[in-house]
């Protein structure tokens, strides 16, 4: 904690944290406020059902501990909801459009105190986490458009009496995150919702607690009433109190597969509507006519943002076996000169893993695929950076395999981590069948000169979210979201204003009941 006087001289954002400017560098950021976050305010939670221990992945030290709720603060968090609901649904959607606006530019003034703290508790480049900062308030602000224009339609029926819809919230809805892309996620989940007319209570990873928080404290000043976005802290178990609660009416949750069935399963039991944002094992194809610079260029897009630790990644790429040796050969270069390192440099566009398990599974991944023949082309090994203070960091050097076949293990697994599958081909054909022999199905990329083929080959892919010469790019005006096992609903885009609503129909009679008795 930091004494009185310097504490009053800090922006809103530092005080909340508890640190100090010159404590957001890599090896000295320690939080020592409450992470949990209810009617407007930073608590302590009421009650905890054990605790969580959050590392700062550069350096491997302990950077939070922290109680995780337990039933009586998920209860009160949801109650808090509750309340602030009943005032936010008869606000217009201007109204409510206006807060978000305003949220939104907040986030744009602190964007890089809020980056730096994602970057210090995720081990993302500053780079990366400046952008993940920037879809964010995008995100805000486009809900924050749409607000205004959630109507329903008036209908004429006969003898002049009519009908009429209306669009209408939810309720209390949860919002439960992965540890990837803690901001961006609640942004994403929390903007749509909140635009809709709802509130939320938001569960982040036990990973990444901090950042969470911080949009918390934004929406607050932004004019949000107290209780309409709150945070609790923990891990399966806070999750399950949050999906299991009776006055909760939806569930929007990014996760993994196994945990998502989980979800869909206790929400089932409630009837209440799910959004499940899961994994995947996604196709990149690229032809022997495609500009050969840019599908380098798209190959390490689709394989090494956030040390590979995104959902959408095309980790199997496909080559047109014409282009093999001189795709490969480049892929491999550039993939070299990734600069691996203190997260927070600028030069730095690779940092560390979540987390040694993590760290330790992905290179087990590697493992494997040499044992079943893979080729390991460049990394898939530890890194330990020059700087003493990284010695403990969870650095892995990115990895290419070739040689791999659709049977292995990393080629048929996701591995959520720096290690891209190279898998050559001979015609389109055959591609769009292995491409989509997965239970898979979140994202695609192909790229190729043929206009025509290309949306040919899209049109066939099995995947929510298709990419055409380039990858992994997620503007917020589209939808984003997956097929198959990477799960339903979408986030983004106009269409998600109907996963956080609901339509009531309204029927106005003119004339005289005419009864059947
Ligand atoms: N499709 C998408 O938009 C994205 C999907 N992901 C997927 O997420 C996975 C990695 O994230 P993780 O945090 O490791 O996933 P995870 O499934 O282990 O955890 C996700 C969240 O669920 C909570 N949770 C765990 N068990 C729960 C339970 N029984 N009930 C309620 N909540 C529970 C966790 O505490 C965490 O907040 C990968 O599979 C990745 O592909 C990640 C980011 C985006």
């Amino acid at each position: 904690m930091l004494p009185r006087a310097g504490r009053a001289a800090l922006p809103p954002l530092l005080r909340a944290l508890g640190a100090a400017p010159a404590a957001m560098s890599t090896g000295s950021f320690v939080v020592s406020q409450p992470l949990n976050y209810r009617g407007g305010a930073r608590v302590q939670p009421a009650d905890a059902s054990g605790s969580e221990t959050a590392f700062e992945p550069a350096t491997g030290r302990v950077i939070a501990t922290f109680a995780c709720s337990g039933e009586k603060e998920v209860h009160l968090a949801v109650q808090d909801a509750k309340a602030a609901f009943k005032i936010w649904r008869q606000k217009s959607g201007l109204e409510r459009g206006r807060i978000l606006l305003e949220a939104a530019r907040i986030i744009r003034e602190r964007k890089e105190e809020i980056a730096t703290v994602e970057t210090i508790n995720n081990g993302k480049s500053i780079l990366e986490a400046r952008l993940d900062i920037d879809t964010s308030w995008q995100c805000l602000e486009y809900y924050a458009g749409l607000a205004g224009s959630m109507a329903g339609e008036h209908i004429q029926l006969p003898g002049g009496s009519f009908g009429y819809t209306r669009r209408e919230p939810l309720g209390v809805c949860v919002g439960i995150g992965a540890w990837n892309y803690p901001f961006q996620i609640a942004s994403w989940k929390s903007a749509p919702a909140l635009a809709c007319g709802n509130a939320m209570v938001f569960k982040p990873s036990p990973f990444t607690p901090v950042s969470a928080l911080l949009l918390a404290e934004i929406y607050t000043e932004a004019g949000a009433p107290p209780g309409l976005f709150n945070v609790v802290q923990g891990g399966a178990a806070t999750g399950q109190l949050l999906c299991e609660h009776r006055d909760v009416a939806k569930v929007s949750f990014t996760g993994s597969v196994p945990t998502g069935t989980k979800i869909m399963e206790m929400s089932a039991k409630g009837i209440k509507p799910v959004t499940l944002e899961l994994g995947g094992k996604s196709p990149l194809i690229i032809f022997a006519d495609c500009n050969l610079e840019n599908a380098v260029k798209g190959a390490l897009m689709a394989n090494f943002l956030t040390q590979g630790e995104v959902c959408c990644n095309g980790t199997r790429v496909f080559v047109q076996k014409e282009i093999l040796d001189k795709f490969t050969e480049q892929v491999v270069q550039q993939t070299k000169r990734i600069k691996i390192g203190d997260p927070l440099l600028e030069g730095t566009r690779m940092g560390p893993l979540i987390n040694r398990p993590h760290l330790e599974r992905v290179l087990g991944f590697v493992k494997v695929a040499k044992e079943q023949g893979a080729k390991v082309l460049c990394g898939g090994d530890l890194y330990v950076p020059e700087d003493p203070k990284l010695k403990d960091g969870y650095f892995m050097r990115p990895c290419v395999l070739s040689d791999c076949r659709d049977d292995m293990t990393c080629v048929k697994e996701e591995i959520f981590g720096p290690v891209m599958s190279i898998l050559p081909f001979d015609t389109e054909e055959e591609v769009l069948e292995r491409a989509n022999n997965t239970s898979f199905g979140l994202a695609a990329g192909v790229f190729t000169r043929d206009l025509q083929r290309a949306h040919r080959v899209v049109a066939e892919l099995q995947a929510g979210v298709c990419f055409i010469n380039n990858y992994n790019v997620s503007p917020v005006e589209l939808p984003f979201g997956g097929y198959k096992k990477s799960g339903f609903g979408r986030e983004n885009g106009r269409v998600t204003i109907e996963y956080y609503s609901q339509l009531k129909t309204v029927c106005v009679e003119m004339g005289d009941v005419e009864s059947a008795f």
